[in-house]
């Protein structure tokens, strides 16, 4: 059994040399490696061992004894207490080489990807890499009489109160101000997780960055609504541009924050915004991207890789509200979009009439399921691309797109690991990955997009 060389609460000097996918420090002693917030590789320092474990140890950075040249004075003023950004006291050149350099390692050590066959290009970041965020979701608590929304502190259920969020669009911080003070003024009580009581729980605000519409959903204990008439009237009479409110219950006892049953309000049912030229209606419960500058570049990207000349049949797995959907059905012969949840494909419906967009048809239900039955009905794509949640596609979703042969699958992923994965398994069965794009939509936390191109091997002509 492997000794483990340091102990809790003793102190240490080591010299950092990596970034784990979450954006701590890695230092080693005797080979034993220490994971630290806030360190950067290239540093020297005291650290604290916080916590040790088998195979490796958690430790909080004490002092610096030699500085990165990346390292920078993180602007935000509760930076260490929130815990949303990881990366803040990184430069954005330092967090750009660092996701790139990430993406690289898992393909190879996850992915067994040959590196050298494949062109992992260099991080697309933005130019203005703050107040990307156009949704903001934060949870509901009381101090002094008054309600408080922000974020909880780091590893406590305590909630600290945010007024400014600097990766936020700032209209999102000013109506979560705003709605917490006029809920305050008609004394809501705020959901208290530990008894499970109170009402208010989550606010949450969309913001169309294009159209400048604004969509405010109230995440209740009950479908009760104290002051309902008064509360609204007050945010429309102030902000002409919220065009939706909903009320979404959640009466569990569970930290995931929305419920089932989600009822308008006020006004429309969703708001409308652009990427590039195509309008998108999305509703309260609908994934949509957060940072619609990159959003437009990973899009982008995503085309040129499908390489459509508008004879292809395509499929959009994971296809939330048809936004990847409709750029592919303007340079395609047809689009087969299919996502699980059924809002969100009537938002893929609209989205389709609403620009005119009449070769795209929708399906609810799993990737998994429902794209096997498309092979049954003797679909047959030229294109697949996929862009499923953090854990990847489900392995009965590769399996059938190793059946259907189609001469290009690119992929898109918020998560390098569950790509990795995938890709070794498209690999294994006769596809060959030729260029990863990552994308930078998270600017400031550890989060990385990419966009993948992966070809058929008898497509892509011999090695
Ligand atoms: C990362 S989002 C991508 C959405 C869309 N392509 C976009 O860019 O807006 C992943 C989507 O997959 C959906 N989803 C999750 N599991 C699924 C499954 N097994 N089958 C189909 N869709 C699923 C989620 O509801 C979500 O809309």
């Amino acid at each position: 059994m492997q000794m483990i060389p340091v102990q809790k609460n003793e102190y240490y000097h080591v010299a950092f040399e990596d970034l784990t996918h979450d954006g701590a420090g890695v230092a080693k002693v005797e080979g034993f490696p220490i994971f630290v917030p806030n360190a950067l590789p290239g540093e020297k320092g005291k650290i604290k061992i916080t916590k040790t474990k088998k195979g490796f140890a958690f430790g909080r950075l004490i002092e610096l004894t030699e500085e990165s040249e990346h390292r920078t004075n993180a602007p935000c003023p509760i930076y260490k207490q929130c815990g949303g950004c990881q990366l803040q006291h990184f430069s954005y050149e330092g967090q750009l080489a660092f996701k790139r350099k990430q993406v690289k390692e898992v393909l190879s050590r996850i992915g067994k990807l040959n590196m050298d066959e494949v062109t992992v290009h260099p991080t697309l970041g933005m130019k203005d890499p703050w107040n990307y965020r156009n949704k903001a979701q934060v949870p509901v608590g009381e101090r002094e009489g008054g309600l408080v929304a922000g974020f909880y502190q780091q590893r406590s259920h305590e909630i600290i109160d945010m007024e400014k969020c600097l990766i936020q669009q700032a209209a999102n911080d000013e109506i979560v101000q705003a709605v917490k003070n006029i809920c305050s003024s008609h004394g809501i009580r705020a959901y208290n997780e530990q008894k499970h009581k109170g009402w208010l729980r989550h606010i949450m605000v969309r913001y169309g960055v294009v159209s400048k519409e604004i969509m405010i959903v109230f995440v209740t204990k009950t479908n009760d609504f104290p002051h309902k008439k008064a509360i609204i009237d007050e945010i429309i009479s102030i902000y002409p541009n919220v065009k939706s409110i909903v009320q979404n219950i959640n009466p569990k006892r569970t930290n995931v924050i929305f419920g089932d049953e989600t009822n308008v309000l006020w006004g429309e049912e969703y708001i409308y915004d652009y990427i590039g030229d195509i309008k998108f209606a999305i509703s309260a419960r609908s994934f949509y991207q957060v940072n619609p500058e990159q959003t437009k570049a990973l899009y982008d990207k995503a085309l040129e890789y499908a390489q459509l000349t508008g004879k292809e049949n395509v499929i959009d797995a994971y296809c939330g509200i048809g936004t990847i959907t409709l750029f592919l059905a303007q340079k395609a012969k047809k689009v087969y979009g299919v996502e699980i949840v059924p809002e969100a494909i009537e938002d893929a419906k609209r989205n389709a009439l609403l620009n005119g967009i009449e070769n795209a048809e929708f399906a609810v239900g799993e990737a998994e399921v429902v794209i096997p039955e498309w092979r049954k009905q003797g679909i047959k794509p030229d294109v697949i691309v996929v862009d499923p949640p953090r854990k990847g596609c489900d392995e009965a979703l590769l399996e059938t797109i190793l059946e259907m042969k189609p001469q290009r699958v690119v992929y898109v992923s918020c998560n390098p690991a569950t790509l990795a994965r995938d890709l070794e398994v498209l690999e294994r069965g006769g596809f060959k990955t030729m260029e990863v794009q990552p994308v930078d939509m998270f600017p400031h936390t550890a989060h990385v997009e990419c966009v993948s191109q992966i070809v058929l091997k008898e497509a892509a002509g011999p090695k």
